[in-house]
C-alpha cells in the first residue's frame, strides 16, 4: 500500500519551492498526500496527484497527524516545537522531515544532505531513526560545493565570509526590501531624468531617505538596500551569531568524522533576493595542485560546477542572478593564497530555497518513500 505523506507548511517560500520540485520530478505518483493548514481550514488542496482530500485538514489535529506515514514541515520551528513533541509523547512511528532547525542537534535527528551523508541517512534509517532534518542553507551549500575536499579528507580548517540573500529571513523580509526600493525611487527619480544632477548630491537624499524613520523597516532591523548587515540571528556565548556557530556545528555533525573540522566566520545578509554566496579560505591538509583540486571537486557530485578563473565566466555563471532558480552550485575564484601552498581561495553561489532548503527534503522524503 501506497504511504500516506502530510505536508504541513507548504504554502509558504519554502514549501512551495519543494511542491514544485515534487511536481517537476513527478514524485507525487510514489505515495499518497495530503496537505494540511495552520490559518486556512477547509480551503481546497492543491491540484496534486495522489491527493486525498479536496480539503486542507488542520495541521494542529494531533489524532490525524497520528494516522500519517510521513509529515514533512516547512511550516518553520514553532509549529515543530507544538507538534512533534506531543505525537512524540503519543508514540507515533512515523518518520517526520523538517525543514527548520528546532530538531537539528537532536541526537536522535538525522540532518539530511544525501550526496553527503547518504551513507548514515541509509545506517539511520536501519536503526529505527525517524527524524530527518534539512540543514542550514550555507551549512548545505557549501557541503556540496566543497564535497570533493572534504570527503577527502584535505580540510584541515576553514574561514566563512557568507553573503546571504534577503529570502533567507523570510518572504516579509523580501518584501520590506522590496518596499524599500519603490520608497527611494520614489522620492529621487526627479534627479535621475537630468544629466545636470551631481552624483554626491543624488547619494546624499538617498543616505538621508534610508536612515529616516519613514523608510519601511519593520522586519529587518536595518535598510538593506544600499546596505550590507553583518548579523544574522541571536549572538551566541562565544561571540558568534547561531547561524555562524550553524556553520560549524551542523557540518560537523553530517560530516560525522572522528574530530571537528573547524569552521568560522563572518555570515552577512546582503540584499539579493535568492542566492547565498559564500567566500571559502581554506588552509588544506597538504599542498595539492590547483588542477588536482578542481578535479576533486567537480567529480565529487553532479550540481558543482568549476568556473573558470576569469571576469567572462564569473559574469556569466558565478554570481546571484545567474543561479538562482537553478540547482547549479557554482565554484570559482580558485586559487592558492599569498599565505602559503596549502591556502585556498573560492567562491560560491547557491539557491538557498532549492539545494538550501526545499531539495535535501525532497530527497529524503524519495529515500523514505522508497523503503
Ligand atoms: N526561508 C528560508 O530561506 C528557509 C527557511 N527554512 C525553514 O522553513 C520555515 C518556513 O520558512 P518560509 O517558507 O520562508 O516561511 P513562510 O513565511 O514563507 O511560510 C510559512 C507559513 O506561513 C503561512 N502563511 C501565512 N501567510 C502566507 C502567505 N501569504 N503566503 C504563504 N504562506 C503564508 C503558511 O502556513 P499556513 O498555510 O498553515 O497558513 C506558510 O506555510 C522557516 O521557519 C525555517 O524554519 C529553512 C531553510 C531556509
Ligand atoms: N538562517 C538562514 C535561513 C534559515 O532559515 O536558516 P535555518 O534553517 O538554519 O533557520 C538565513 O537567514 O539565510
Amino acid at each position: 500500500m501506497k504511504k500516506l505523506v502530510g505536508f504541513v507548511g507548504w504554502r509558504g517560500m519554502v514549501g512551495s519551492v519543494l511542491l514544485n520540485r515534487l511536481r517537476k520530478n513527478n514524485d507525487f505518483k510514489n505515495f499518497n498526500s495530503v496537505f494540511l493548514t495552520t490559518s486556512q481550514l477547509n480551503f481546497n488542496s492543491p491540484d496534486i496527484k495522489n491527493c486525498i482530500s479536496n480539503n486542507l485538514k488542520d495541521a494542529y489535529n494531533i489524532k490525524y497527524l497520528m494516522s500519517l506515514d510521513i509529515i514533512v514541515s516547512c511550516q518553520g520551528q514553532e509549529y515543530t516545537k507544538k507538534v512533534y513533541t506531543k505525537l512524540k509523547n503519543m508514540h507515533w512511528k512515523g518518520y517526520w522531515i523538517d525543514a527548520s532547525s528546532f530538531l537539528r542537534m537532536k541526537e536522535d535527528a538525522i540532518i539530511v544532505l544525501d550526496p553527503i551523508n547518504y551513507n548514515a541517512i541509509k545506517l539511520g534509517i536501519n536503526k529505527g531513526i525517524k527524524t530527518f532534518v534539512g540543514g542550514n542553507c550555507t551549512v548545505s551549500l557549501m557541503l556540496l560545493a566543497l564535497g570533493g575536499l572534504f570527503t577527502n579528507n584535505l580540510i584541515e580548517w576553514i574561514s566563512v565570509a557568507t553573503y546571504q540573500s534577503i529570502s533567507g529571513s523570510g518572504s516579509k523580509s523580501m518584501l520590506e526590501l522590496l518596499n524599500q526600493i519603490g520608497y527611494v525611487y520614489k522620492n529621487i527619480s526627479s534627479y535621475l531624468s537630468t544629466s545636470t544632477s551631481s552624483i554626491l548630491k543624488i547619494e546624499k537624499k538617498i543616505t538621508f531617505l534610508l536612515n529616516s524613520k519613514n523608510c519601511p523597516k519593520n522586519f529587518m532591523k536595518v535598510p538593506l538596500l544600499g546596505n550590507v548587515f553583518p548579523w544574522i540571528d541571536s549572538l551566541m556565548e562565544n561571540g558568534q551569531t547561531k547561524e555562524e556557530w550553524k556553520g560549524f556545528v551542523e557540518t560537523n555533525k553530517i560530516l560525522n568524522y572522528k574530530y571537528n573540522i573547524p569552521i568560522d566566520g563572518i555570515c552577512v545578509r546582503v540584499p539579493t533576493l535568492r542566492c547565498h554566496s559564500q567566500v571559502f579560505t581554506i588552509k588544506l591538509k597538504k599542498d595539492i595542485s590547483i588542477k588536482e583540486i578542481k578535479y576533486l571537486l567537480s567529480s565529487h557530485n553532479s550540481w558543482v560546477k568549476i568556473i573558470k578563473n576569469n571576469i567572462d565566466h564569473t559574469i556569466s555563471k558565478l554570481n546571484p542572478l545567474q543561479v538562482t532558480n537553478t540547482l547549479n552550485i557554482p565554484i570559482g575564484r580558485i586559487k592558492k593564497l599569498n599565505f602559503g601552498k596549502k591556502y585556498l581561495s573560492a567562491f560560491s553561489v547557491g539557491d538557498q530555497l532549492l539545494w538550501g532548503a526545499a531539495e535535501p527534503l525532497r530527497r529524503i522524503l524519495n529515500i523514505l518513500i522508497s523503503q
